[in-house]
């Protein structure tokens, strides 16, 4: 196969905890990957060491056939990183940090203010775009942070629960520009705890538990394989089936 993305027996200890247990993936160029999994399953850390940010991990990872630990600089140019918890600069406004943002990609400039003013009034924040953004509720920031990650039109996008905060129609909207992206032929790796969301827009779904994969294949594959919804196949594999007696326990905790 012709791997954008190669990660061999990939292994990331946090002290004496092991949290990524030899993870193995070849991922297709022009495809939407699903990347689920249980709290503390480890998709944060597989995105932190791809992203570079984590760099003491054990196995091989190559992205476009640079080696992660010769050239990571390499790898992060190629990459648009939307975070699960992104620090923003929040004293600043959405012009002056997506420029800030651009100018690390070493953008011209003009390119920099035409796209950042077109991607925030595509997310309807056009008036607010010279606003300080310690000001703006969750959804708001998280649409420039996700504007942030596009910016420098990257081959490969990484998303780490991109839609927390988001409206309804944000929600509409960025899973369009998931599929537009995916149409002109970027990656995209996409952890989210939204099942019905990741059901739609992943070609490829990859199920981590415990820092090992669980399950990997097309919805339809893992449909034929484990069951009906991603929900439900998510419970099987995870072995979160009785969550609703679980329910009903926990609820017992009131009786008295
Ligand atoms: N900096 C850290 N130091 C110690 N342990 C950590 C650190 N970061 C993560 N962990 C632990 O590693 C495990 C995997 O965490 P990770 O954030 O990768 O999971 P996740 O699958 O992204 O979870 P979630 O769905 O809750 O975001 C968890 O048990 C977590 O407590």
């Amino acid at each position: 196969m012709n791997s954008i993305i190669s990660i061999k027996n990939l292994e990331k200890d946090y002290g004496s905890k092991q949290v990524l247990k030899g993870i193995n993936l070849e991922i297709e160029p022009g495809k939407v990957i699903g990347y689920i999994g249980p709290n503390g399953a480890g998709k944060s850390t597989t995105v932190k060491i791809l992203t570079g940010l984590i760099s003491d991990f054990k196995g091989q990872v190559h992205v476009k056939g640079i080696d992660l630990r010769e050239d990571p600089l390499a790898i992060k140019r190629l990459i648009g990183y939307v975070p699960e918890n992104a620090e923003l600069y929040d004293v600043l406004t959405p012009m002056e940090y997506l420029s800030f943002i651009g100018q690390l990609y070493e953008m011209e400039d003009q390119l920099i203010h035409d796209r950042a003013e077109n991607m925030l009034k595509y997310f309807g924040l056009l008036e607010n775009k010279d606003q300080r953004m310690d000001t703006f509720s969750k959804g708001m920031k998280q649409k420039v942070l996700l504007s942030s990650g596009l910016i420098h039109n990257p081959e490969i996008i990484i998303l780490d629960e991109p839609l927390s905060g988001l409206d309804a129609n944000a929600v509409i909207l960025v899973k369009e520009i998931i599929s537009l992206l995916s149409r002109q032929g970027k990656t995209i790796f996409y952890c989210s705890h939204m099942m019905d969301v990741v059901e739609k827009v992943s070609d490829r779904i990859i199920l981590i538990n415990g820092g090992s994969i669980v399950a990997d294949g097309t919805f339809s594959e893992l449909q034929q394989n484990h069951g009906e919804s991603l929900e439900k196949i998510f419970a099987k594999l995870t072995e979160t089936e009785q969550s609703g007696s679980h329910a009903a326990d926990f609820m017992h905790l009131f009786d008295q």
